[in-house]
């Protein structure tokens, strides 16, 4: 038995949901209850106000205060003290808190995924205990990252694990935690079940104004017999259920990837798929996928004794891995087909009880996935459709090796004999290698052209702002904004939090998501966030990838991401499926300079207004060679492989009459 007593768990009725975990030492705050975990790892900030004395009531009172009314309140408060005192000097280390400070590709990502399953495991087949490798250059990319950031949700950074609570922040490698030193809680949580009424299930958000320009936009497909594109749902010939599924979720025309995807998936090939951000990749590998298994005939049962998915999706954070459960659910409406939703953060005997009533269909985050197979819950030998949601996060050196792992379990068939499917909207060319082991050799390359992966309905401003007045810009900017949606984005976990209590003072109702809350917290901050309840939801690269929440119209970069690919998840937050939107970004000569180049390349490939300050900056921080990784294309990424055909349309026209190639042809032989 390990930490959690799953099976205990699972024959003990649950006397409720929403079991907190360090209920006594919580505070609460502000009108919307929601909570801050004192216990929790992020020991800065609030630990040090917590813990002393002399702790403002101020800053208990404002934290997650609703309301708005931005005033003349200036900044000449307790927290300019704590700029110095406190938060500024903090800042240093949360920077070390997540992050090692290369910039390149053991970075990529940003610093906070969803590994852990919020206890420490010891022991089994796929337990979570990893060696530490502290050395890098091994040749294999895969040996120099860190395991699990385990604990309390967050990605630790590599090979470390932040502990907390010595007043600073101290490195331990993950080998001493493995040794026992560090459990983590038992993780009791279990989420409230989604609304079943079919109005909430098929409930979406009108495409916007741009949604018809999709069609001007190029996509190229490289490899070898690529099935025609479709143009209409109707071509696709899916089953009566799946077509009424997909008229009640609002769907009159595909869009561009769609009209590549569904054929080239229900013609079993293998992909990797290069979509702009909001562009619907993710009903572009559902749809045939579950066309598909409604052909075949599978039926969800929950007599199984051994629960056999015939689909696995694997996503990097908890919360897009629910978000492309209720789009499977919302698809299967009606079908025999069962989807199923287990990730870290929640209790494991719950998600065992969701899988036992039968699971076709397995949405999961790559921890809790590698769990439940140790614990053999699940057998592979049926999966026939694996997909990985944001591939180029999946196989980086944060989540490759569970991915590996995941591929050579006992029973998982091997790539010749399923079908494997990737989908993101960046794919640097070197996760592309890696991703050969994972793809038949004949794989289909679709790229889906938005120049340099940022998607043009977002309008992108680059300010200077140096790190000392970056509060009073936020200020400024969300005094214009009224009350639209606004995600701000943080490179640290403290940082999130302290700028969220920040604008709380302020009165700027706000909430804020990062790997240090609890889930049910990060739940909730979310659910206020998406309902309007707090129109502001500061954020770290934990909410940057796959989100999709509605009238997002307006994306800060309070701190700009390390790598562009990042940089262009995080405004895809806003701008999505023809809707516009606005994405502010601070840049601070001190620290970002790394990125004027990039920065360049992703704005006016965008056909954005690019400063002069910035190309003066990118221009005397040259590096040759320089293609934005794997930018230098129009498309947002390439296919890295050589001799490979490959055709570039309009997607309008099908394959038939292919558009000049706007390629420069270095890249494409
Ligand atoms: N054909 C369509 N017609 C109308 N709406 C659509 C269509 N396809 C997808 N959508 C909607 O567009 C939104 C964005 O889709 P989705 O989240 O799949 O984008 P994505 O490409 O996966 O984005 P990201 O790269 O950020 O993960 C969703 O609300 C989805 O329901």
């Amino acid at each position: 038995m390990g930490d959690e007593d799953w099976e205990a768990e699972i024959v003990k009725p649950h006397v409720s949901s929403y079991v907190p975990v360090f209920e006594k030492d919580k505070f609460s705050s502000g009108a919307n209850g929601d909570t801050i975990n004192r216990t929790s790892a992020s020991s800065g900030m609030y630990q040090e106000l917590d813990d002393g004395p002399a702790q403002p009531d101020h800053f208990r009172r404002s934290h997650f205060a609703s309301g708005r009314s931005l005033g003349n309140r200036g900044f000449s408060n307790k927290f300019e003290e704590d700029d110095t005192s406190g938060f500024l000097k903090g800042s240093n280390n949360d920077c070390e808190d997540n992050q090692t400070q290369n910039r390149g590709f053991s970075r990529r990502g940003g610093n906070e995924c969803d590994h852990d399953d919020g206890v420490q495991r010891v022991g089994g087949l796929f337990s979570s205990k990893r060696t530490a490798v502290s050395g890098t250059g091994n040749g294999d990319p895969y040996h120099s990252r860190s395991g699990s950031g385990r604990g309390r949700g967050g990605y630790k950074g590599l090979n470390e694990e932040v502990i907390t609570g010595s007043g600073k922040n101290s490195w331990k490698s993950e080998a001493e935690g493995e040794a026992g030193d560090i459990q983590g809680p038992k993780v009791t949580y279990i989420p409230p079940p989604p609304p079943e009424d079919e109005d909430s299930i098929f409930a979406h958000y009108q495409t916007g104004i741009n949604f018809d320009k999709y069609d001007t936009i190029l996509v190229e497909v490289s490899g070898h017999d690529v099935p025609p594109a479709i143009l209409t749902f109707e071509e696709a010939n899916l089953c009566q259920t799946l077509n009424n599924n997909i008229a009640k979720a609002g769907y009159t025309k595909l869009t561009p990837v769609q009209k590549y995807s569904i054929p080239i998936i229900l013609a079993g090939r293998d992909m990797m798929a290069c979509a702009q951000t909001g562009s619907g990749k993710t009903a572009a590998f559902l749809l045939p996928i579950l066309a598909h298994m409604m052909r075949d005939g599978i039926t969800a049962s929950r007599f199984k004794e051994l629960q056999e998915p015939e689909c696995i999706i694997v996503a990097p954070t908890r919360e897009l891995i629910n978000q492309i459960y209720l789009e499977a659910r919302k698809f299967s409406y009606g079908t025999c087909v069962r989807a199923v939703v287990i990730y870290g953060g929640t209790q494991l005997g719950h998600s065992i009880r969701q899988i036992v009533q039968g699971c076709n269909v397995l949405c999961a985050t790559p921890g809790r996935l590698m769990d439940i197979i140790s614990k053999e819950k699940i057998g592979l030998k049926q999966v026939k459709y694996l997909v990985l949601d944001e591939a180029d996060r999946m196989l980086d050196m944060g989540f490759g090796p569970e991915m590996k792992k995941l591929i050579s379990c006992p029973g998982m068939p091997t790539k010749e004999q399923r079908q494997t499917l990737l989908f993101s909207a960046t794919f640097p060319e070197e996760i592309q290698r890696l991703a050969g082991e994972f793809l038949k050799s004949d794989y289909l390359f679709v790229a889906v052209g938005q120049v340099g992966g940022a998607c043009r309905d977002v309008q992108q401003t680059v300010l200077q702002v140096g790190q000392y007045s970056k509060r009073e810009k936020l200020v400024e900017i969300l005094q214009n904004t009224g009350d639209e949606r606004t995600m701000v984005f943080v490179e640290t976990k403290k940082k999130a939090d302290f700028i969220a209590t920040f604008l709380c003072q302020e009165k700027v109702s706000t909430t804020s998501i990062h790997g240090d809350r609890e889930q049910r917290e990060r739940e909730q901050a979310l659910g206020d966030f998406r309902c309007g309840k707090c129109p502001v939801l500061v954020a770290t690269s934990v909410a940057a990838r796959g989100l999709d929440i509605e009238n997002v119209q307006h994306v800060i970069n309070f701190d700009l991401p390390s790598t562009i690919d990042e940089y262009v998840h995080r405004i895809g937050r806003t701008g999505r499926c023809g809707n516009t939107g606005r994405a502010i970004s601070f840049f601070d000569p001190e620290s970002d300079n790394h990125l004027a180049q990039a920065l360049v390349k992703v704005l006016s490939d965008a056909q954005q207004d690019v400063p002069a300050w910035l190309e003066e900056i990118a221009f005397s921080t040259y590096v040759s060679g320089f293609s934005g990784s794997t930018r230098g294309n129009v498309f947002a990424s390439v296919d890295t492989r050589k001799n490979y055909p490959s055709k570039s349309t309009l997607n309008t026209a099908g394959f038939s009459s292919p558009a000049p190639n706007p390629v420069d042809e270095e890249s494409w032989d």
